[in-house]
């Protein structure tokens, strides 16, 4: 966010605020974020449950209306709705609806008396991998592909999977096969899956002990580039983990409705990496449509929670903002316990640190050896048209009030927005007073103005892309300005405008 007023002269030359000191970390525990009920929820039902919480007249609570100065919860996502389902356990099976026939389809096929409790569907959505086995009526078994080395799926791993690839599954008397992919097994694949399981239902152990025991008989693995490993490779970086699940009552032509949604995988979708400055990494076309559908929703959840953020003298901002974690106070700049309990939710966590990840293998973004553990996801929201905001965007600035040696990791999905930097803050913002930070190149290149060296430049932000942030670049002067209506893609269910969610470690206070 835009830097406060300091009197730290830009003349000093290194200087690096200390970092923070780490907390401890978060009890990371998988509540309900409602501001009421704080339920213990399986985190992949906590967006439902909130909605149910938020729209239920029947739970009986009741949320203070919006504040005036909020963002109408109605203008974020358009027109896919939440519909929930409650099924007689108690247990909420629930899911998108939009005007796809599709997806009103899945919902239809969980009648509400029906059991979900043990059905892994019900954690099931458009952004999961299914490899089913190919046996179909009761008891079919559907397999859903894991990462060993990441814990999570990885799209291009599901790619290597596709021809040739082996895989393992558990048949029905509970005996452990392997198998190979063809395409002709009729099997139904979709990339991306795992991690929107509920991790509880994961079999690590047992695929961690069957992995052994595969090794120990030198069972020889291809991969799809024909080069052979020996068993006890399969616990590197391109071998898969399979994980089983066994599926009641539930019939193949139910599993093949959940899998129409598009995918594609990283290569498809030609994701591409560019440093653009030691520390700053671009991953373009990074996160599938589903990642990004997940990240509009979740803020859908919270959309009452968008303000527009003043400053203490009293300027507001143009764009709509909260976050996820931590609350952020735009007059003091501090960040705070979360508002009305509003946590971190696990996945953006796992998200964060997966992207950091990423950019950390082509540029510096943080110390080799240490732990990015983000703890808030600032949300900022530029609708295309608003009255109110007027043209809307955010000043040069650089991300000085949550500081650390840790990276920002920035999302950005729905509508192109330009993205402008520097390498440090122009002459004018310097002379202005404002608080410079610079490390030793940057007060090389200070010393005789703008230089060659702090440029500005632009590059355009378009839904998926992922710019990171840290090490050298961490204080990166930069800002957004011009949405591009009408350039958002397709598929995605979302108010015209552009959503950015910043994934940062700002060890603030926990509530
Ligand atoms: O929207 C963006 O891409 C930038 C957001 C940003 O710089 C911030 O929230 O500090
Ligand atoms: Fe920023």
């Amino acid at each position: 966010m835009p830097p406060k007023q300091s009197s730290i002269s830009h003349s000093r030359q290194s200087v690096l605020l200390p970092a923070k000191k780490k907390q401890k970390n978060q009890d990371r525990s998988r509540f309900c974020p409602c501001p009421v009920c704080h339920v213990s929820f399986p985190t992949y039902f906590i967006h439902e449950h909130v909605n149910l919480c938020l729209d239920s007249p029947a739970t009986g609570h009741n949320f203070p209306s919006s504040p005036s100065s909020s963002l109408p919860s109605s203008s974020l996502l358009n027109p896919q709705k939440l519909h929930l389902i409650s099924n007689d356990s108690g247990r909420i099976c629930s899911n998108m609806v939009d005007e796809d026939s599709v997806s009103r389809e899945r919902v239809e096929s969980f009648p509400a008396e029906q059991d979900c409790t043990n059905s892994p569907l019900a954690f099931l959505n458009s952004t999961t991998t299914l490899i089913s086995n190919g046996s179909s009526g009761e008891n079919s078994e559907l397999c859903v592909l894991g990462n060993s080395a990441d814990e999570t799926v990885r799209e291009r791993d599901a790619k290597i999977l596709q021809d040739g690839a082996f895989y393992s599954y558990q048949n029905t008397e509970g005996c452990h096969q392997t198998n190979r992919l063809s395409s002709e097994s009729g099997f139904i694949q979709n990339p991306k899956a795992a991690e929107f399981l509920a991790p509880e239902l994961w079999q690590r152990d047992h695929f961690n002990s069957h992995r052994m025991a595969d090794s120990d008989k030198g069972i020889e693995r291809e991969t799809q580039n024909g080069v052979t490993y020996p068993g006890e490779d399969i616990s590197g970086e391109r071998s898969l983990v399979l994980q089983i699940f066994q599926v009641q009552r539930q019939s193949q032509a139910k599993l093949s409705m959940l899998c129409k949604f598009p995918m594609t995988s990283a290569m498809e979708r030609k994701s591409t990496v560019t440093i653009l400055q030691p520390g700053m990494v671009l991953l373009r076309s990074w996160l599938s449509l589903d990642i990004q559908q997940r990240l509009v929703n979740e803020s859908q959840s919270a959309a009452h929670l968008f303000k527009r953020p003043t400053t203490a003298s009293g300027g507001k901002y143009h764009l709509w903002q909260m976050a996820f974690g931590c609350s952020w106070d735009s007059k003091t700049r501090r960040y705070a316990a979360p508002e009305r309990g509003l946590r971190f939710p696990v996945w953006m966590y796992d998200l964060g640190r997966e992207l950091a990840f990423d950019a950390q293998k082509h540029t510096p973004v943080y110390a080799q050896g240490s732990n990015f553990e983000p703890d808030v996801a600032l949300v900022n929201f530029y609708p295309a048209k608003d009255e109110e905001l007027g043209v809307v965007g955010l000043g040069g600035h650089q991300d000085l009030d949550d500081y650390c040696d840790m990276p920002v990791v920035s999302v950005s999905v729905g509508d192109s927005m330009t993205f402008f930097y520097r390498r440090f803050p122009p002459q004018s913002r310097r002379k202005s007073g404002v608080q410079i930070i610079v490390d030793e190149y940057a007060a090389q290149c200070c010393k005789d103005g703008d230089t060659a060296h702090n440029s500005e430049k632009k590059i355009i932000l378009a839904s998926g892309d992922v710019l990171v942030f840290g090490g050298e670049s961490r204080l990166v002067y930069h800002g957004t300005r011009c949405v591009q209506p009408g350039t958002r893609p397709p598929g995605l269910h979302m108010a015209p405008g552009r959503l950015n969610f910043t994934f940062r470690q700002c060890n603030a206070p926990m509530a």
